[in-house]
């Protein structure tokens, strides 16, 4: 009897492969870093094809170190969600580089559409912004020579990074994705659960070039036998955002998990209702099981770990971004000062891409120390605005938020979180929260579980996080924070 699951985490800035025993155990795990591309301002392109060979590579390091394939019972992948590849169906090869969800190339092609917003809201959930795929394959379609004519005749294939993926594990024999990756494309219609005709000839995008949605738990295939020494059922797919939900075990309407990494994605389970968002934070999928979908409201910050990053790599105002926790504890405060890393633009829930960053309240005594402990604290305020949007939707609040991601490794930042929230923050013994969640995915498609509730045993606390401020320094400091968010804002 098979006793291991594999996972595929690929996500923007690497990618990983772990081996999870059934009862959660990590087993083995490879990873590598990806490459970015940036060939113009705001434009960003990851290789696809390495991509897969990356994906190949840091399967066979994990099952080698796992003692080969034998044992899996079944393969869960999660991914980058959004990214967008075009490729041959005849070769296999991509038209053209992926267009990464950052990938601001089709604002202007957006905005002029603004006045179609709300009824695409309607159906989908989202925004009509750059971030989601559709304009990114409207894009390719008009820019590689053919492309649209050879899409129209059947010749190629669209996908998030999942579907390319699966097609390329399954020797170019499945082309299909998940409902929760669909999503996220803007032609998926989220009460009716398939692809929409109106969103599709809004968008110019024809029929023939998407893949099948299928259930998050479903038969994706099996991995080429030529790959891994034998044929691995691809049984659990989902978006990384959504497998976290479900690596965090957040399978109760009203429960929340934070990922804090390059950026931050706020999740909240409302189980089997969609809830419109009067605050511009998105409806989305957290998992679709069985054809029952589970919905969620989500807001997406661009810059957490980033804004440390920047604080390392360009200002060089610390060695390394563990550093920033000894220069945030030796201090009581900012006193004043407040740093709003609207680098490329506010997210979730201002949607402002032409606001940028800014330092305020500095004085003759602010120093190193206030910045760095400002960039930190930058993280929560951002936190506290989606929960405060998520209230303002009459989402009823979470008793804890669960996090996971990079960042939360800061202990002192995990304290002024719950601080600043008011609410306890729950950090969890298995850190990879993703790649559990695409291994729980494949676990139940291959029946190795039998409900995501038997597997949410399996999630355990590390630690818990006690808010402490006095209710009055928590709302004077938010307060400082909204003024200066004002500040940065185009409008
Ligand atoms: N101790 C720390 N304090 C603050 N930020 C940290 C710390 N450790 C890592 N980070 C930040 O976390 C991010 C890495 O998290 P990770 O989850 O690996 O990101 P991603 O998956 O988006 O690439 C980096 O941006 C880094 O700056
Ligand atoms: O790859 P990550 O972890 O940065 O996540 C990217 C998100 O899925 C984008 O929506």
């Amino acid at each position: 009897m098979p006793q291991a699951l594999l996972a595929i985490d690929q996500g923007t800035t690497s990618t990983r492969a772990m081996l999870f025993g059934l009862d959660g155990a990590v087993l083995a795990r490879a990873q590598v870093e990806l490459p970015q591309a940036y060939p113009e301002e705001g434009w960003v392109e990851h290789d696809a094809m390495r991509i897969w060979a990356d994906t190949l590579d840091v399967c066979r390091a994990a099952l080698e170190q796992g003692g080969g394939s034998d044992d899996v019972a079944a393969l869960g992948l999660t991914n980058q969600r959004e990214t967008t590849v075009i490729w041959e169906r005849a070769t296999g090869r991509p038209i053209h580089p992926a267009l990464v969800w950052q990938d601001r190339r089709t604002a202007d092609w957006c905005q002029a559409r603004l006045a179609h917003e709300a009824w695409i809201g309607e159906k989908t959930g989202l925004l009509l912004d750059p971030y989601f795929s559709a304009s990114k394959i409207a894009w390719l379609l008009d820019h590689v020579p053919g492309a649209r004519a050879r899409a129209e005749a059947g010749e190629l294939a669209f996908g998030t990074i999942d579907t390319w993926l699966i097609w390329n594990l399954s020797g170019g024999k499945v082309h299909a994705t998940d409902a929760t990756n669909a999503s996220r494309t803007l032609l998926y219609n989220l009460a009716r659960g398939d692809w929409d005709e109106e969103l599709l000839a809004f968008f110019g995008v024809p029929r023939a070039l998407l893949p099948e949605v299928k259930d998050c738990a479903a038969d994706f295939g099996v991995t080429d036998p030529a790959l891994f020494g034998r044929a691995i059922p691809i049984r659990g797919v989902a978006g990384d955002q959504q497998a976290a939900v479900i690596g965090q075990a957040c399978l109760a309407p009203g429960m929340v998990k934070a990922t804090y990494g390059t950026g931050c994605f706020m999740v909240m389970n409302t189980g089997s209702e969609i809830l419109r968002s009067r605050h511009r934070l998105l409806s989305t999928l957290a998992y679709r099981l069985e054809g029952r979908s589970t919905y969620a409201l989500e807001g997406s910050i661009f810059m957490a770990g980033a804004a440390v990053q920047w604080l390392r790599d360009a200002v060089k105002l610390i060695g390394s971004a563990a550093e920033s926790e000894i220069w945030a504890r030796g201090l009581d405060g900012t006193r004043g000062v407040y740093l709003v890393p609207a680098f490329t633009g506010l997210g979730a829930p201002y949607w402002d891409p032409q606001a940028r960053g800014a330092i305020l309240g500095l004085t003759r005594d602010s120093g190193i120390g206030e910045i760095v402990r400002a960039t930190l604290e930058s993280v929560c305020y951002q936190t506290r605005d989606l929960l405060e949007a998520m209230r303002g939707d009459g989402a009823r609040l979470p008793a804890a938020l669960r996090v996971d991601g990079g960042m939360v490794a800061n202990d002192w930042l995990m304290q002024f979180l719950a601080d600043l929230l008011d609410t306890p923050v729950e950090r969890p013994v298995v850190a990879e929260t993703t790649a559990r969640g695409a291994a729980i995915l494949a676990g139940l498609g291959a029946g190795c579980y039998g409900s995501l509730e038997e597997v949410s045993a399996h999630w355990a606390r590390e630690r818990r996080f006690e808010p402490a401020m006095p209710a009055e320094r928590r709302e004077r400091l938010y307060a400082g924070w909204l003024d200066a968010v004002g500040r940065v804002r185009s409008h």
